[in-house]
């Protein structure tokens, strides 16, 4: 996706510190100071991310330029000196994404974030449901125009169906009176098995009830929107939902996340993956062998580039399991399906290893793994318990082996 924005305004002071803290912060800046520039760029640049528009130039003084821009499909927001409620009206309603006061320097802090806004939309995939096919087409429009993508069901019914087919639904607008099923009996469906980290959900409703906000927010719903809203108002609340959830993942990636190598820690892997049933699954237990001497000959931070090279081969055979880095050069593999697939594949992935150097200086430094693998029912604790067993069964039968029974 597009990182270029194009910057249009005639003050040099302000298109220079625009265009400093938008390469700042990664993007790629075209600066034109008019219209007739603006339009030399468009003619070889299509693409934008969006464009930073200043509402009057010297030679288009009433908004010319956002015309220019909307009729090309790009996504704008308009700089402007005069808040005037006429001049906003009109603004919106030729479909600006949003406008900001350029009283000073500082007002443009709303900029940044509103342009990073529209880069993480991307990410983003919500569900509408509404039975009014106008309100959905409607509210679609919205979303697309900020890069959110969009998947429409008509009743609380379908909406279930979509959400288990579409486990990347990351938001869901939701009315409340619906044919088949209601917006808030479908909330607390949703409810039962995905959380408001996982999956946000913004109920609207132009229903006089007033009970209905509580009701939708006792069910499970991250926030509410009356009908009628105003485009802005309906921007501001998605987007602090959507950045609700986005730092709840974060706080999530942070806790259970091995920050060297992306696996998943020892606390991910006895809290979120372990169930508490007791059943059958494959768990295998890893260590790199010899790998005091890694860091005794070369350092620890070759240590750790080997460490971080396991890891990386783990994903590669493993990208669907548990793969933990269950302590210093330790880590385990949890997964379903058949066993002697699981031994096979791990075989494979220990000839790999053994098979990819890692450069340091002149040198190729080479290690290899040993492995213990268990199959056994019960809970977690002990099914690693057996694995590691093993493992140290593989350790003193000379290494770089797979121990399995
Ligand atoms: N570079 C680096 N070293 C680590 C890290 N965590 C643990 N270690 C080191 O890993 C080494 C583990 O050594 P040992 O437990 O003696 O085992 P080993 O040398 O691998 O020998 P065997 O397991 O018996 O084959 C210790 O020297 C730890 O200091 C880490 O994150 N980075």
């Amino acid at each position: 996706m597009s990182r270029k924005i194009l910057v249009v305004e005639d003050s040099r002071a302000f298109r220079n510190y625009l265009n400093q803290i938008l390469t700042h912060s990664g993007y790629e800046v075209l600066l034109a100071e008019s219209y007739d520039a603006a339009e030399t760029i468009l003619k070889s640049e299509p693409n934008l991310l969006c464009a930073v528009l200043d509402y009057c130039l010297p030679d288009a003084q009433d908004g010319e330029i956002i015309d220019l821009l909307l009729e090309k499909n790009e996504r704008v927001i308009v700089l402007t000196a005069m808040f005037q409620d006429d001049i906003r009206e009109k603004m919106l309603a030729k479909g600006v994404l949003d406008y900001i006061l350029k009283d000073s320097m500082a007002s443009v802090s709303y900029l940044l974030p509103l342009i990073q806004r529209l880069t993480n939309n991307q990410q983003h995939k919500c569900l509408v449901v509404d039975d009014s096919m106008t309100v959905r087409h409607h509210l679609v429009h919205l979303l697309e125009h900020q890069y959110i993508q969009t998947l429409q069901a008509e009743n609380g019914l379908q909406a279930l169906e979509l959400i288990q087919q579409h486990p990347d639904i990351t938001l869901v607008l939701t009315d409340h009176d619906m044919p088949v099923k209601d917006g808030i009996s479908m909330i607390h469906d949703v409810r039962q098995k995905i959380d408001k980290n996982q999956l946000a959900i913004l109920g609207i409703s132009g229903s006089d009830a007033n009970t209905l906000t509580a009701r939708f927010l006792k069910a499970g719903a991250n926030d509410f929107l009356k009908k009628p809203f105003n485009q802005e108002e309906f921007y501001c609340r998605v987007h602090q939902v959507l950045e609700m959830k986005e730092a709840n993942s974060d706080l999530f990636r942070m806790a259970n996340q091995d920050a060297l190598t992306g696996l998943w820690n020892r606390r991910f892997l006895f809290g979120e993956a372990s169930g508490c049933n007791e059943r059958i699954r494959n768990i295998a237990m890893l260590d790199i062998d010899f790998f005091k001497k890694v860091n005794d000959n070369y350092g620890h931070d070759v240590g750790d580039a080997t460490i971080v090279m396991v890891a990386n081969i783990l994903k590669i055979y493993f990208p669907n399991e548990v793969v933990a880095r269950f302590g210093g050069e330790e880590f385990c593999i949890q997964a379903d399906g058949q066993f002697e697939d699981f031994v096979a594949s791990l075989e494979k992935m220990r000839q790999r290893i053994e098979r990819t150097p890692i450069p340091h200086q002149q040198e190729n430094i080479q290690v290899t793994i040993s492995i213990g693998v268990s199959n056994v029912m019960g809970n977690l604790d002990q099914q690693i318990k057996v694995a590691d067993d093993r493992l140290y069964e593989a350790k003193g039968n000379g290494r770089n082996q797979v121990v399995y029974q």
